[in-house]
This record gives C-alpha cells, structure tokens and sequence, in this order.
C-alpha cells in the first residue's frame, strides 16, 4: 500500500494554495483532484476579485496558473476521486476511486462546497452567461442592470440586498409565503425600496438564447405566469459542503460543514486539516480558500514536525 506524506484531497484554490506551501516545505504533497479538477472557478468566466490580477483573468486560466505553481514545486498531481477514509486509524487511510488504498501522515481536506441549483434546463444553458450562484462574486457585472435572485433564506435575503446597492432594481423570487431569513433580515429587504419580493412564485424559466434577457415566473396560487426583463439571474439556495465521507469522523455542523479549531485549520483528528469552502459557510470567495489553503499546509508542516515525521 502506497504511504504518503501529506495528501491533498482537492483542487481548488485552497488546495492548490496548501500544495504551494507544502511542496516548498519537502512535505512531498499527493493531490487528488477529483470530479472537478480546477474546482468551481472552472464554471466561471471572469474573476476580478482575486488580487494580482489587475485586468482580471477567465477562472479556468486562474486555475491553470495555480496548477503550473503546484506543480512547478513538486506537487505530485492526479486524477482521482477520494471515496472513503478512515480517521480511526494511524496513519490515515483513504481509499481513492474505491479500489486504491493508501495511507497519509498528514491530510489537508479541500474539497469545496457544490452551490445547489434550480435544475431547470434553461438554468444550465445560461449558466456563466447571466445565471450565477454567487452575488458577491459576478454583481459587479450588472451595475445599473435589473436583476433576480432565487431563494429565501439568510444568504438569499443578504445577497439580494448587496446587489440592491449595484443592480437599478432586484426581484426577489420566493416559493413560499414568507421567507426563512431572520427577521433582521427579511425587514432589511422588505424596506429596500430598490428589491421587490414575488412571494408563492416560482421560475418557470430563464429567457434568452446566448445570455439572459429575463425571467419567466409563476405564482403558485393563481398559477399566472409573467415575464420580466432583466439581465442577470442569481441563485442562492444554498450550498453543500462535499464533505459526506468524512462526516463519521470529523465535526460538522448541520448542514456538512467541517469544523475546525478557530483561527487555525486543525480538525477534532491529529494530522487531519480543513481548508477553503469545505469549512467555510461564510465567506466562500477564492482568496479566503487560498488562505486557509495556506494556513492547513503550514499546520500540517508543524504537525509533522512535532510527532517527528521528517
Ligand atoms: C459561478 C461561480 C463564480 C465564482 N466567482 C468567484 C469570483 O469571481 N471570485 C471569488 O473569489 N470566488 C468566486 N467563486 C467562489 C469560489 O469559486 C470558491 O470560493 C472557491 O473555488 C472555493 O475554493 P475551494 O478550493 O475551497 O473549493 P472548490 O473550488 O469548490 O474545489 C473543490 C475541489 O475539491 C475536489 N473534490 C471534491 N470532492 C472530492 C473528493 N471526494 N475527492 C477528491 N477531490 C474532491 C473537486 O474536484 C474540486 O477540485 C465563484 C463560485 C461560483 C460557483
């Protein structure tokens, strides 16, 4: 069985980040990049936000780049999909693409968390061509614009008044006849004068052959259709951690969450590290992932320094 020292599960930012750092501290990191090597940014055109880049780069390249850098250093890089573990046991074993077993002294857990979408094929078709699970992140593009957003919890009720302050108008697409956010924030959307909320609706389906050009919903209780023009969909409906097999082992909270000591990237399990989306239901942004990339390689280095593995 192949022994290694410090395994990367994951390709995104945050592991390509702690591949970086453990490469050029001699830890020898194996990475698995699983279904989506590059990770979310591979679905996504262009990303402004991540600094260095002055005239913003397309996702995909960002993630190439990150590649080359892992690489360049040392990282080991292969396609594989880590399909169970067992934390019980020392060393770490995880089984990758069900049939190969190994064990790791150190393993950093980078898996992303996968945005939940609507699943209507119109939805597909325009995704990163108006349609975007990320407010914060593609906003920007739609300054002046109106725009929609799915959704009704905290995270829709917070997204929808951040692109208030950008789009000339939002609409608010809820399926019930009450939102799930706080009431904090249910009243900071209903007194927004900018976001209207279309509650009992739902999206029938994003208009628009090559971008989005509107939206065509249904209330529920009249079951009238309408359609409104507009340019950008957002969905936010929620994410799910990819973090399933690991959840036997490690501390999660209810929604798949891993949990990690804060300010620092430690497990509740010696040796096992958390970083990027995968832990992270707050901030879910590229350099956030870079950084706790970066923070779960360097605490696996003194990890492995502290029970001696060289
Ligand atoms: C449409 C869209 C646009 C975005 N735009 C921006 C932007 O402009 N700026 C910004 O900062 N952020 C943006 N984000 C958010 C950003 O993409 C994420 O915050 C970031 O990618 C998280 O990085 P990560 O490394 O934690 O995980 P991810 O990027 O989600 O990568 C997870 C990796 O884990 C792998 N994996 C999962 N399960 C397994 C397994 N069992 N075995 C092996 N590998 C596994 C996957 O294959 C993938 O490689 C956007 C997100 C989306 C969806």
């Amino acid at each position: 069985m192949e022994h290694i020292k410090c395994l990367i599960i994951g390709s995104g930012p945050a592991g390509y980040t702690a591949a970086i750092y453990a490469a050029r501290a001699n830890m020898a990191p194996v990475m698995y990049m699983g279904l989506q090597p590059g990770g979310q940014l591979t679905i996504t055109n262009d990303v402004e936000n991540f600094p260095g880049y002055p005239d913003g780069i397309m996702g995909p390249e960002m993630m190439e780049d990150l590649k080359k850098q892992a690489a360049r250093f040392g990282t080991d890089i292969r396609y594989g999909i880590a399909t169970a573990v067992d934390f019980s046991v020392t060393p770490r074993r995880v089984t990758i693409d069900e049939t190969t077993e190994l064990t790791a002294d150190a393993v950093i857990i980078a898996t992303g968390a996968s945005a939940k979408w609507l699943g209507i094929p119109s939805e597909a078709k325009l995704n990163g061509s108006g349609v975007s699970a990320c407010a914060v992140c593609d906003g920007f593009f739609y300054r002046g614009q109106e725009v929609a957003i799915v959704g009704a919890g905290d995270t829709a009720a917070e997204e929808a008044t951040y692109l208030a302050n950008l789009a000339s108008k939002v609409t608010m697409i809820v399926r019930k006849g009450e939102m799930k956010a706080s009431k904090i924030m249910q009243k900071r959307v209903l007194d927004n004068p900018k976001i209207e909320v279309l509650f009992n609706t739902v999206t029938d389906e994003i208009l628009g052959e090559h971008s989005v050009e509107g939206v065509r919903v249904k209330n529920l209780l009249t079951h009238e259709t309408k359609e409104i023009p507009l340019t950008g969909f957002f969905v936010a409906i929620g994410h799910e951690p990819n973090s399933k097999i690991f959840q036997p082992y490690l501390h999660h909270d209810e929604q798949g969450y891993l949990k990690t000591i804060p300010g620092t990237s430690k497990t509740n399990v010696d040796g096992v590290f958390a970083c990027g989306d995968v832990q992270d239901y707050t901030y879910r942004q590229a350099v956030t992932a870079a950084g706790s990339g970066c923070m779960a390689a360097l605490d696996a280095e003194r990890y492995l320094t502290a029970v001696g593995i060289h």
